[in-house]
C-alpha cells in the first residue's frame, strides 16, 4: 500500500471523539482536515447506506417537535433522544434497540419522505455521483401506510430530492454560480460550483427528474470535461456528474419466509421505477438463513441484485451459507475464521466495508486493524460505505479520509477504490460508461 503523501503543514487533527474518551488523546487522531477536504472532492459511489440509519439527527428532533405540537404522545423519553442524537460508541445490540426507537419516529410518509430526500442531498452535497439507498418496507396499518405506500414514500422523496438538486443547478446559473453551497452534514466546510457549461442544457426552473425507471437529477445535454477545482474546498459538477440513485428493499432478519418474499415481490414490481436489489439485513443475533434463502434465490432469478448482510457477528455456519449462496455483495464480514475468509477470497464477491460503523460497534478493534487492509491489498473487489451516516455521525467522505490515514493510501489510489465500485453496482451498462467516465477524468486531474 501506498503514502497518502499529505502535505503536514500545522495540519488540523480531527478525532473521532468517542475514541479519544474511551482510550486517551492520541488514539482518537485519525485524519487530517486537508485530508477530508481532498476526499469530498473526489466523485463516489454509496452502495450501504440505510436509510433510517442515514437520518439527519435534527430532523429527529423536527418530526418530535412537530408531533409534539400536534398534540402527540412522542414515542421516545428524553434521554433516548440523547441516546439517538448523540454519535457514538455503542454496541450492535444498542444499536439494533436505536433503530427501533428511530422507526417509531418516522412513521408518517411525510417522514418517510422527507428523509430520502435530505439522504439523498447530503450524499449529493459530498459528491456522491452514484447512491444505492436501502430500505426495509414497512406497514403501518395505524398511519395507513402499506409496505408499497411506504416504497411511493421513498421514492418521493428521492424524486423531490432529484428535482431540487437540478433546479438549484440550472436557476442559479445565470446568478449565483455559488448555488450549491449550502451546510454539510458536518460543518458546511464544502462548496458546490457550476460550470458554466451547465447554462446550455438548463432550462427555466430546472429540469424534473425522472423517477419512472431511471432516478438521475437533472441530465443535461452537455458532455463536457469536469472543470479542475481552482483551490480550496470547491466542488466543481459538471451535467454529467448529477447523482444517479436507486433502490435496494431490505429484508429484516426479524421477518419470516412469507415477508421476505413479499419484500423480493415488491422488489420485482417497483424494478421500473429504479428498484435494483435486495438486501438482508437486521440484527444479526437474529433469525435464520433458512427462512430468508428461497426469498432471496427469487430475488435473482427476478433479475434483481442481491445483497447480504454477512459476517457482523461470529456465525460460522451462517456465513459458510451465505457464501455458497453466490450473492452478488456481502456487507461487512469482520467476523470469518481463516476458512471463511479463504473462502471469502476465492470466491471474489465485492465487499462493501463500513469502517466507522464496524469500528463504533466493536465489530472490529480499530480502523488500522479494519479487514480492509488485507483484503484490499490482496487486490479483493472492495468498496467503501457508510452504512448508517446519521447514527454514526459519517459521511462516505469522512470514511475516505479514515482510510486514507488509516491504511497510507493516495488521493489516485481513492478515485482507483472509487471507479472499481462502479463496476460492482447495480447500475445499466450505460449508466455505469457514465460514471466511469467521471472517475477517469478525476484520476487524470487529482
Ligand atoms: C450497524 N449495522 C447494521 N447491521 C445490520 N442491519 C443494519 C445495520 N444498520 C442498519 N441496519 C438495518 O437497517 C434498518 C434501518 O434502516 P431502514 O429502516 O431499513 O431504512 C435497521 O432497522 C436494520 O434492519
Amino acid at each position: 500500500m501506498e503514502n497518502h503523501g499529505a502535505e503536514s503543514t500545522a495540519p488540523t487533527v480531527i478525532k473521532n471523539h468517542a475514541k479519544v474518551d474511551a482510550k486517551g488523546e492520541d488514539e482518537g487522531q485519525i485524519y487530517e482536515e486537508s485530508i477530508l477536504l481532498a476526499c469530498r472532492q473526489l466523485p463516489k459511489v454509496e452502495l450501504h447506506a440505510h436509510l433510517n440509519g442515514s437520518v439527519r439527527p435534527q430532523t429527529i428532533r423536527e418530526i418530535l417537535e412537530e408531533r409534539s405540537a400536534a398534540g402527540e404522545a412522542l414515542p421516545v423519553t428524553e434521554l433516548q433522544l440523547k441516546d439517538i442524537t448523540a454519535c457514538g460508541d455503542r454496541s450492535l445490540a444498542d444499536c439494533f434497540r436505536l433503530f427501533d426507537l428511530i422507526h417509531a419516529i418516522t412513521t408518517t410518509h411525510a417522514a418517510i419522505s422527507r428523509i430520502a430526500a435530505e439522504v439523498v442531498r447530503d450524499f449529493a452535497e459530498d459528491r456522491v455521483v452514484y447512491l444505492e439507498l436501502r430500505t426495509t418496507p414497512k406497514a403501518r396499518p395505524e398511519y395507513g401506510m402499506t409496505k408499497e405506500s411506504y416504497i411511493e414514500a421513498v421514492l418521493d422523496g428521492i424524486g423531490l430530492a432529484l428535482s431540487q438538486l437540478g433546479q438549484q443547478r440550472c436557476t442559479t446559473m445565470s446568478t449565483d454560480l455559488s448555488c450549491l453551497s449550502r451546510p454539510g452534514v458536518d460543518g458546511g466546510a464544502s462548496e458546490g460550483k457550476l460550470d458554466v457549461r451547465e447554462a446550455a442544457g438548463c432550462t427555466p426552473g430546472g429540469e424534473g427528474p425522472q423517477m419512472d425507471g431511471c432516478c438521475t437529477a437533472a441530465p443535461g445535454p452537455v458532455d463536457g470535461p469536469a472543470s479542475v477545482p481552482s483551490g480550496g474546498s470547491a466542488v466543481v459538477l459538471t451535467n454529467d456528474e448529477a447523482i444517479i440513485v436507486k433502490l435496494l428493499l431490505s429484508i429484516d432478519r426479524r421477518e419470516d419466509a412469507a415477508a421476505a418474499l413479499e419484500t423480493v415481490q415488491l422488489a420485482a414490481r417497483y424494478k421500473c421505477r429504479g428498484v435494483v436489489g435486495v438486501d438482508l439485513s437486521g440484527n444479526p443475533y437474529v433469525g435464520s438463513w433458512a427462512s430468508w434463502s428461497g426469498a432471496l434465490a427469487a430475488a435473482r432469478a427476478a433479475g434483481l441484485g442481491v445483497t447480504l448482510h454477512a459476517g457482523e457477528v461470529y456465525s460460522p455456519a451462517e456465513t459458510a451459507s451465505m457464501l455458497a449462496f453466490r450473492p452478488d455483495r456481502l456487507g461487512h464480514c469482520c467476523c470469518l475464521d481463516r476458512e471463511l475468509a479463504e473462502t471469502l477470497r476465492s470466491s471474489a464477491i465485492p465487499l462493501e466495508l463500513c469502517l466507522t460503523s464496524n469500528v463504533l460497534t466493536q465489530s472490529v478493534p480499530s480502523y488500522p486493524e479494519h479487514h480492509f487492509a488485507e483484503l484490499y491489498a490482496a487486490g479483493h473487489p472492495v468498496v467503501l460505505c457508510t452504512d448508517d451516516s446519521g447514527v454514526f455521525g459519517t459521511t462516505l467522505s469522512r470514511e475516505y479520509a479514515i482510510a486514507a490515514t488509516a491504511f497510507r493510501l493516495r488521493m489516485n489510489a481513492l478515485v482507483e477504490l472509487g471507479r472499481k465500485s462502479v463496476e460492482y453496482t447495480f447500475a445499466d451498462a450505460e449508466e455505469k460508461r457514465r460514471l466511469r467516465s467521471i472517475m477517469d477524468r478525476a484520476l487524470v486531474t487529482k
